[in-house]
């Protein structure tokens, strides 16, 4: 069972359950067994199942359901509660300074995706302001050196390794000594996988790694707590990523992982390519789980990616209908930044990467860096002033690009659709410097709708159906903070999305998927 047929078992549970005309033992014993079953077939470990199933019952008290309060709301609140601790260790993982030299040791089996995710980890830092650099200590398999290379060299983060020396330890000090040398801050040993050497590596390398991570692959089931154990038991594993949650792969180990380490997952791997790779969040993953989507991290994500400076005039322009050429390659490089578009959209209540089918991702990124490619011919008074096109001008930008002049006409046709849009957009109310979620309320299903694809509008349940949804979202951030979940219904259905699989479900009795 995929992570999110996990999240749709335990809310079909609750949804049972709270249609049942009394809720008494019997009727919150059904739910809870119907979540163990759940649980279990995640392959999270029975023992931490058993200790949720109980602490449940402890905490929801049959006496003030009877007294006819809200009893869906009080049970979903004790299971969102108990999955968030299953997550949660109680403590953060160790947290890196800028300025000052961290060294961080990857460790995990061999191909649980180590080496890929060294090179996620450092891309991400080096996204975020930091001075990565990455050191190949695996010297147990003959191509992991080049492997590490070429992730690097792509990324453009400085490596060291070597194809002669057999010592990992004797790579780790020269490689960890050489990028202090040059100011690195952030220092990633990537090893073999296997314990001896690992345990070798820990105890003789001069500077002792800051933190060591454990990265384990979502699809290795119930051996998930005994490896990760293992691991602990031989060096001092301080963080978890969790890799392949992209994949159809049971993810219950991550939740049994965190339990043997008592280490937080931070990050997790959702694919293949470098930023393919999330800030992992237990209350937020625990509300997209169970369908609340991740409004707020929507909106940080817009703030990652848009500069902070750039804000305020953005959406100044933005709020009169000004959307000119420039705009709109600006907000093409953000785009590009954000990743996968995909992704962003999941984290909004209802809607997931299904509906941006992956395949498509890179042909509209090429299309939009050929738009880019274009723009960066034209003049700047033709960049800014869309309307002084004309024939020799186009010709003169394709010719300048290298492309045809069909192509230009297509470029300057979709900058036509997109202020157009953004044209419709006026009016919206600016958020003060620093409060981008305030966008989030400002912006009605008005303006919504007429940003989203027709089809997704359409599978929304139309006008009606996004409005319904909108108010929902309002009132998920309220929940999230309150710490409660819910499903959000419109069009008399409802809707909830998924992290990993990425399923949009309807939901009316029996949840349809719209793949
Ligand atoms: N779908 C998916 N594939 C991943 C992810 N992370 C890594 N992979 C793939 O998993 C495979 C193994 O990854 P590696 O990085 O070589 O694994 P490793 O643990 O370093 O392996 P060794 O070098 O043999 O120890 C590669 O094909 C990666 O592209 C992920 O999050 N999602």
């Amino acid at each position: 069972m995929v992570l999110a047929e996990l999240g749709g078992s335990i809310s079909r549970a609750i949804q049972q359950m709270s249609n049942a005309t009394i809720i008494d033992e019997k009727a919150l014993n059904d739910c809870l067994n119907e979540i163990t079953r759940a649980l279990l077939q995640s392959d999270v470990q029975f023992k931490l199942v058993r200790d949720m199933q109980t602490n449940i019952k402890k905490i929801v008290n049959l006496d003030d359901l009877a007294a006819g309060h809200n009893k869906r709301k009080i049970i979903q609140q004790a299971i969102f509660n108990e999955l968030c601790k299953m997550l949660d260790p109680g403590k953060p993982s160790f947290t890196l300074k800028k300025g000052k030299t961290s060294v961080v040791m990857f460790v995990g089996l061999q191909g649980s995706g180590k080496t890929t995710t060294c090179t996620k980890y450092a891309y991400y830092h080096q996204k975020k302001g930091w001075k990565p650099a990455l050191v190949c200590a695996d010297t147990f398999r003959a191509g992991a050196f080049d492997q590490l290379k070429q992730n690097a060299t792509k990324a453009k983060i400085p490596f060291y390794g070597s194809y002669m020396e057999s010592d990992p330890v004797k790579i780790s000090v020269e490689g960890v000594e050489r990028f202090k040398k040059e100011n690195c801050d952030l220092i990633i040993v990537d090893t073999s996988g296997r314990h001896k050497q690992e345990v070798a590596l820990f105890e003789e390398m001069r500077q002792k790694p800051d933190l060591v991570i454990f990265v384990m692959d979502s699809s290795i089931g119930q051996a998930a707590f005994d490896q990760a154990q293992a691991f602990k038991q031989s060096v001092a594993v301080g963080a978890v990523i969790v890799t392949k949650m992209d994949g159809h792969a049971k993810g219950g180990g991550a939740l049994s992982a965190v339990a043997a380490t008592k280490s937080p997952v931070i990050f997790i791997g959702t694919g293949e390519h470098m930023d393919e790779f999330e800030v992992f969040d237990v209350k937020p993953f625990v509300s997209r789980l169970l369908g609340m989507g991740d409004w707020s991290g929507f909106m940080d994500k817009i703030q990652e990616v848009v500069p902070m400076d750039q804000q305020p005039e953005l959406l100044q322009k933005l709020s009169e209908g000004n959307f000119t050429l420039r705009i709109m390659y600006e907000q093409f490089q953000n785009l590009l930044k954000m990743g996968p578009i995909g992704q962003v959209f999941s984290m909004l209540p209802g809607f997931s990467s299904e509906l941006m089918p992956k395949g498509r991702e890179k042909e509209s990124q090429a299309k939009i860096k050929r738009y880019m490619t274009m723009m960066d011919s034209m003049t700047n008074e033709g960049n800014s002033n869309p309307k002084l096109m004309n024939e020799s001008r186009i010709m003169r930008i394709a010719r300048g690009s290298g492309r045809s002049v069909r192509d230009v006409m297509e470029m300057l046709e979709e900058y036509k659709r997109l202020a157009k849009i953004w044209s419709k957009m006026k009016g919206l109310k600016i958020p003060k410097k620093g409060e981008m979620s305030a966008l989030s309320r400002n912006m009605n299903a008005q303006h919504m709708s007429k940003v989203l694809p027709p089809q997704m509008l359409k599978q929304i349940g139309g006008m009606g159906g996004l409005q319904n949804l909108m108010k929902q979202m309002g009132s998920a951030k309220d929940m999230m903070e309150a710490n409660r979940c819910s499903v959000f219904h419109c069009a008399s259905k409802a809707f909830r999305c998924d992290l990993l699989g990425g399923q949009v479900r309807m939901y009316n009795g029996d949840i349809v998927d719209l793949k």
